[in-house]
């Protein structure tokens, strides 16, 4: 291919895979794009970022600064939902070069006569590009370049400040050169900033042994709410199959009594767009939609791709379920947990079309009743393209829904659906215990290219992770861990009630809950207050303080003195909040040493050192050393400290 360009475009960064998925942000973010751009020879290059949202024909455009070592950088602001465009733009700027070259010949004191009037061309170009005003005054200037006798003001105004400033605004781009156009995608705030609390709808009512109903979850919103979380999820809250269906503990025959897993979806009562009857109907989960919302909360379905044996799907749509040779439908499975209560839809169908689409149309379905927020179940176990499909296709017509993945798979599957476009990932975090493990993985997450597209979700427990390190445990480590994930992660969520309540015991010997409530109806004291519960509502309410917290990837791990205590300094991207978090990860004793302030990070401090503010027990300290003692004790095993410099 023949190309005329001098200036080659290398290097763009941020982008994935040469472009093949968008990077992700939120509104009101900068996108900070650098480049390697680079001309052959000497010339003076110019370089610009376009960009402009997918609703704008035009792009806009801002200059490059050049850092050093051919390297360019420029920021955007991103305003609107929805994706953007953005690429580069570079070229030989002949107008500059010309002036750089008329000043340096002028400081070897050559004389510049056919210079000046080889500089004529540029102005000239210039004149059909300022006001009238300014022509006439161009038009005077071309006269002094070409008059030997006024080759002093002709020098003057060729080197002029005014001249550089009119190229700078009026380029001519001559034989630009153009990189790839690359996407961002833009979503509200809650993509990257939530506060998750799970529970399962037909534990809510007050009195023991009766199914609870949405009007029993109306009442525990304010709970909620004044705890500080802003999205309530909910497994699935429709018909629940009884063919096939499970047992307490997951046993494979259930008792007359036994109410079924919420995972295994549809009987006679109806399917993906129905409510199980015994929680309400469709009234009353709009209501508490509408309520949940006047508190600040928003309601989070589950995503459950998969149908009971029962389900109307099967009669109705047997196109949609792959058979094995004897006509029975194969159960699902996800090696080595076996669910014998669903079967699984068959993507590959030839009637995939009509499946996908009826698939979307679930989605669409709730999103009617108020609900934005969705929380897919075992998305590794369908196609990746379906999930990039499905997500879309609703974000084209409400880019303020949010999908966050339920896979705890290989972290290659896990990254590969955040790229296709899911909002927030669920992590590893855990299983993540030691001060090494998570130092590890929170920089894995952070400091590579994942910050670019995978927004983790940090959760404790969930009803199907009982992790070992929470087996039996104190109050302490539920704090502690409520503590981590709630400061390294701006998304987190815990399984409630059974963490507050700090219900622990474990069916051995798996990491799994005894008694868990996926198989059977739990009546909880919703009354109960504790030590952990006013742990959680005051971490809640710093996060909602601290913007350093309200986002994951500013963080740095500071040295400490022995691995029992780990510490991070956070900041917020104008560097106005700026937090520093210390936490205990023994849960059994007290755990005091030193550890060493990112003086380097901070900025510049004046006078009298740093003024240390504990937001826990609003204490404060004034630290002017390197290394700095702290205590933590099992009860409050962790700080976090505003660093404030006055
Ligand atoms: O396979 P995963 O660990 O990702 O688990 C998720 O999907 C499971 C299947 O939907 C779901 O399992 C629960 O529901 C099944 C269907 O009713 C049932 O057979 C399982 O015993 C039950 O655990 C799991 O909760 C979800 O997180």
């Amino acid at each position: 291919m023949l190309r005329q360009q001098r200036v080659v475009i290398d290097n763009v960064q941020p982008q994935l895979d040469s472009g093949e998925f968008f990077i992700k942000r939120i509104v009101g973010d900068k996108v900070h794009v650098t480049a390697d751009i680079l001309p052959d020879g000497h010339d003076v290059m110019q370089a610009e970022l376009l960009y402009r949202h997918e609703k704008e024909k035009n792009f806009s455009d801002v200059r490059m600064q050049h850092q050093g070592n051919d390297a360019y950088s420029a920021s955007f602001q991103v305003k609107r939902q929805g994706f953007y465009e953005y690429k580069l733009r570079g070229w030989v700027d002949y107008a500059l070069n010309w002036q750089h070259g008329v000043e340096a010949k002028l400081k070897d004191g050559q004389h510049l006569k056919s210079e000046l009037l080889d500089g004529v061309q540029y102005l000239k170009y210039l004149s059909k590009k300022v006001s009238d005003k300014d022509k006439d005054r161009l038009k005077k200037w071309i006269d002094q370049f070409k008059d030997p006798g006024k080759y002093e003001e002709a020098v003057k105004n060729a080197t002029s400040e005014k001249l550089h400033k009119w190229f700078l605004k009026h380029p001519q781009r001559v034989l630009a050169n153009e990189s790839k156009t690359l996407q961002v995608y833009v979503d509200r705030k809650k993509a990257s900033f939530s506060t998750w609390y799970e529970f399962f709808p037909r534990s809510s009512s007050p009195k023991p042994n009766v199914h609870g109903t949405f009007k029993d979850c109306e009442t525990l919103l304010p709970r909620i709410a004044k705890m500080g979380f802003d999205t309530l999820y909910f497994p699935p809250i429709h018909p629940i199959g009884e063919v096939n269906r499970k047992g307490k503990n997951n046993t494979v025959t259930a008792k007359e009594e036994d109410s079924g897993v919420p995972w295994a979806i549809g009987s006679k009562h109806g399917g993906h767009k129905s409510i199980h009857p015994e929680l309400g109907d469709e009234k009353d989960f709009k209501k508490l939609v509408k309520k949940a919302k006047e508190l600040d909360i928003e309601i989070a379905m589950d995503i459950a791709f998969q149908a009971a044996p029962d389900h109307p799907y099967i009669t109705e749509h047997p196109e949609w379920f792959r058979k094995r040779p004897d006509g029975t439908i194969q159960y699902a499975e996800n090696p080595p947990k076996k669910y014998q209560d669903i079967v699984n839809f068959y993507f590959e169908t030839k009637a995939y079309k009509e499946l996908w689409e009826e698939l979307k149309s679930i989605v669409f379905y709730w999103i009617s009743f108020g609900v934005k927020v969705f929380r897919v179940d075992n998305p590794h176990t369908k196609p990746y393209y379906f999930w990039n499909w499905l997500i879309s296709e609703v974000k084209k017509e409400y880019p303020d829904a949010l999908f966050l993945a339920e896979a705890f798979s290989r972290p290659r599957v896990m990254q590969q659906l955040a790229k296709q476009g899911f909002s927030q990932s669920y992590t590893y975090f855990t299983w993540r215990v030691s001060k090494h493990e998570l130092t590890e993985y929170v920089t894995e997450l952070t400091q590579t290219d994942m910050k670019e597209y995978y927004r983790p979700n940090f959760w404790p427990n969930t009803p199907d992770i009982n992790p070992y390190h929470l087996q039996g445990a104190n109050e302490s480590m539920h704090i502690i861990r409520y503590a981590l994930a709630a400061t390294l992660s701006s998304s987190i969520g815990i399984y409630g009630p059974v963490y507050e309540y700090m219900v622990t015991d474990q069916l051995p010997p798996k990491e799994e809950y005894l008694d868990c409530e996926k198989y059977e109806i739990r009546h909880w004291d919703w009354t109960l207050e504790n030590n952990l519960i006013r742990h959680i509502t005051k971490i809640n309410a710093i996060r909602h303080q601290h913007p350093a917290l309200q986002q994951t990837n500013n963080i740095k791990f500071c040295a400490t003195q022995h691995d029992n205590l780990i510490a991070f300094y956070k900041w917020d991207d104008d560097l106005i909040d700026q937090l520093l978090v210390v936490i205990s990860l023994d849960s059994n004793h007290m755990q005091q040493g030193h550890i060493q302030f990112p003086w380097h990070d901070v900025g510049p401090v004046y006078g009298n050192g740093v003024r240390i503010k504990d937001l826990v027990t609003n204490r404060e300290f004034r630290w002017h050393d390197e290394w700095n003692f702290v205590e933590l004790q099992p009860n409050v095993p962790f700080h976090i400290f505003q660093i404030l410099k006055d």
